[in-house]
């Protein structure tokens, strides 16, 4: 199969977790309905984000259980199976069975199996003075591993939001062979005008792969103001999928020749010098 169709569900998540999950339910069938084989939700898609929001809105699950063992997995589960598309679950808060808190994405293929885990590697810990200081780090614990899935498509790369500032991850990821690196994240004003398309892009032209990017919509209300503009990106590095901050959807059409494509064009994959640099060979 040399094709897919994805969808970015950009929401503003409130106070309510039973209503952020009611109306990603919604979006998700609604995407699922226009023809979206792959749907993915923003970082934090069942609580506002925030430092001090992680521990309340954190729910303890077992990866191993299919169907999902939590309010917030049983119902990302569902949605999955009801509409008969794999679900990227955005990011939502995670408790482990120690009592550490984690910054989780799970997905789920059309049957509602929990098909992989990825826990938020890179805190983000950052100081611009006089306009924002974050430090995830003050409560939650770092994952340790590195996460990926298949699909009828080929493999899909995850990372969560500060993840995507890390190159290593999406070219490991593709050298792996990934077709995709998918990433749920909440940039925001300070950070979002400068680095968030800039990234997403750089992260394609380097690895010659599609990347996305699924952000929070802004809500003028909340504590942590999200950039938005959840996109998609193709392996030549151009926006093909995009919008502005308010809620909504983007579908993007994921044409898997385009990777050959480019790299018959640009073959950086078989002109590397690992002799030169062999600190990043494999
Ligand atoms: N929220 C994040 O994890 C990352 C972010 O906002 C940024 O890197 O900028």
């Amino acid at each position: 199969m040399s094709s897919f169709k994805i969808a970015l569900i950009q929401l503003a998540a409130g106070a309510q977790k039973a209503a952020n999950l009611t109306k990603a339910r919604t979006k998700v069938l609604e995407a699922a309905r226009n023809g979206a084989n792959l749907i993915v939700l923003p970082e934090c898609f069942n609580s506002p984000y925030g430092t001090q929001h992680f521990a309340n809105y954190a729910e303890e699950f077992h990866t191993t259980v299919a169907g999902g063992s939590s309010e917030s997995t049983q119902a990302l589960s569902k949605m999955a199976q009801d509409a008969q598309v794999y679900l990227i679950g955005g990011s939502i808060p995670e408790r482990s069975r120690e009592g550490a808190l984690f910054n989780t994405c799970t997905v789920w293929d059309p049957q509602g199996t929990l098909v992989a885990v990825h826990r938020k590697i890179h805190l983000f810990d950052v100081n611009f003075p006089g306009k924002m200081v974050f430090k995830e780090s003050s409560v939650l614990e770092a994952g340790r591993e590195m996460t990926e899935f298949a699909t009828p498509w080929g493999k899909v790369g995850l990372g969560i939001c500060y993840d995507m500032r890390f190159p290593e991850l999406a070219m490991v990821a593709a050298r792996r062979g990934c077709i995709a690196m998918v990433y749920p994240g909440a940039f925001n004003t300070t950070t979002g005008p400068l680095h968030w398309e800039l990234l997403v892009r750089a992260r394609a032209v380097d690895n010659q792969i599609f990347v996305a990017a699924c952000s929070p919509a802004r809500d003028p209300e909340a504590g942590y103001q999200a950039w938005g503009h959840s996109m998609v990106v193709d392996p030549y590095a151009r926006v093909i999928a995009n919008m502005e901050e308010g809620e909504g959807m983007v579908y993007a059409d994921v044409d898997l020749k385009l990777i050959e494509e480019v790299r018959k064009a640009v073959p950086v994959y078989e002109q590397r010098r690992f002799d030169v640099y062999p600190d990043v060979a494999r």
